[in-house]
């Protein structure tokens, strides 16, 4: 996601320093024009504002407050937006060890996935300082459709985990309902077809329908992080004393499809498992 997101601000004229910790992934970004920093701290130093796409609540914290961490490199003036799905707890740490430089916090977490990163179309859900919020408002504009305010730390967090705990149990639905089909001698591709024109068409269904059908699972939104996301929005529900009967199913289908080795194919690869349930 990061480098489909940095190449939009390269080539809006924005000077973009970049820094990854598989450092040949930035040579794309290098080869476009940006300037390759020696840690998340050197990125920092020489930016006003630094945004972070990073897998999981370890990374961001490891980047933000680890050795040659965002936070060596921050300073009033400055401001941090990570863009990562990570957890509110693991947001509102990063941002405590930010704002004590001086600098600004913002978490925008992102709903969309490859194809509208590189289209520049992706939804910001933000939620911290305002005023960051109102600094990176061109930024954001280059690489998204849309930006949502909501409000303290934690909120675009927990709206991100909400918006993919959803995601993921309807793609875990989906993907039973191909194979119920399957098993009843339909045509996946005439499911697809029927779905598409009715109540519960989805663009998603849409666009990972056709390929599942082949048993085709091209990585866009990686599975291990859907499930990652899941495990997240179930931590958060216990906390709130939300029982998810269906989200908490959906998530042991995933775990299993990580379990057979699917956890870097698509998400949509939950398929697999839902197949390797199957009685003969
Ligand atoms: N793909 C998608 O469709 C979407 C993904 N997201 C979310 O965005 C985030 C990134 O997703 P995506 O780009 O697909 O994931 P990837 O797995 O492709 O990228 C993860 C990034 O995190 C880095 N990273 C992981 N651990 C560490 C660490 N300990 N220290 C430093 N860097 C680390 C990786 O570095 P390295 O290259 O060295 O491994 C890599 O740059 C995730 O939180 C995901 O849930 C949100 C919306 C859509
Ligand atoms: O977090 C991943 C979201 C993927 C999507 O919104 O299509």
């Amino acid at each position: 996601m990061g480098v489909p997101m940095a190449l939009n601000l390269i080539k809006a004229g924005y000077k973009v320093v970049v820094w990854n910790r598989s450092a040949d992934k930035c040579e794309p970004l290098k080869a476009a024009g940006a300037t390759v920093a020696a840690s998340p701290a050197d990125v920092a130093r020489q930016s006003d504002i630094t945004f972070a796409m990073l897998s999981d609540p370890p990374a961001a914290v490891q980047v933000a407050t680890g050795p040659g961490g965002i936070v060596e490199g921050m300073s009033a003036g400055k401001g941090y937006v990570d863009v990562s799905t990570i957890d509110p707890a693991t947001a509102a740490a990063v941002a405590a060890a930010v704002r004590g430089t001086g600098a600004l916090y913002l978490e925008a977490p992102v709903s969309g996935s490859k194809g509208p990163a590189e289209q520049g179309a992706l939804i910001f859900l933000t939620a911290g300082d305002q005023a960051l919020y109102d600094a990176a408002a061109g930024p954001l504009d280059v690489m998204g459709k849309a930006s949502f305010f909501l409000g303290e730390v934690g909120a675009g967090a927990n709206m991100k985990l909400v918006v993919n705990a959803v995601m993921g149990a309807m793609m875990g639905a989906f993907a039973e309902g191909l194979s119920l089909a399957d098993r009843m001698g339909l045509q996946q591709q005439d499911v697809i077809d029927v779905v598409a024109l009715g109540a519960i068409a989805s663009p998603m269904f849409a666009l990972k329908g056709p390929a599942m059908a082949k048993g085709n699972y091209p990585t866009a939104f990686p599975l291990k992080h859907q499930q990652k996301d899941l495990r997240l929005a179930l931590a958060e529900a216990d906390a709130a004393a939300q029982p998810l009967a269906v989200i908490a199913a959906a998530n042991d289908l995933y775990v299993r499809a990580r379990q057979q080795g699917h956890g870097d194919a698509d998400f949509s690869a939950v398929l697999e498992a839902v197949k390797g349930q199957q009685q003969q």
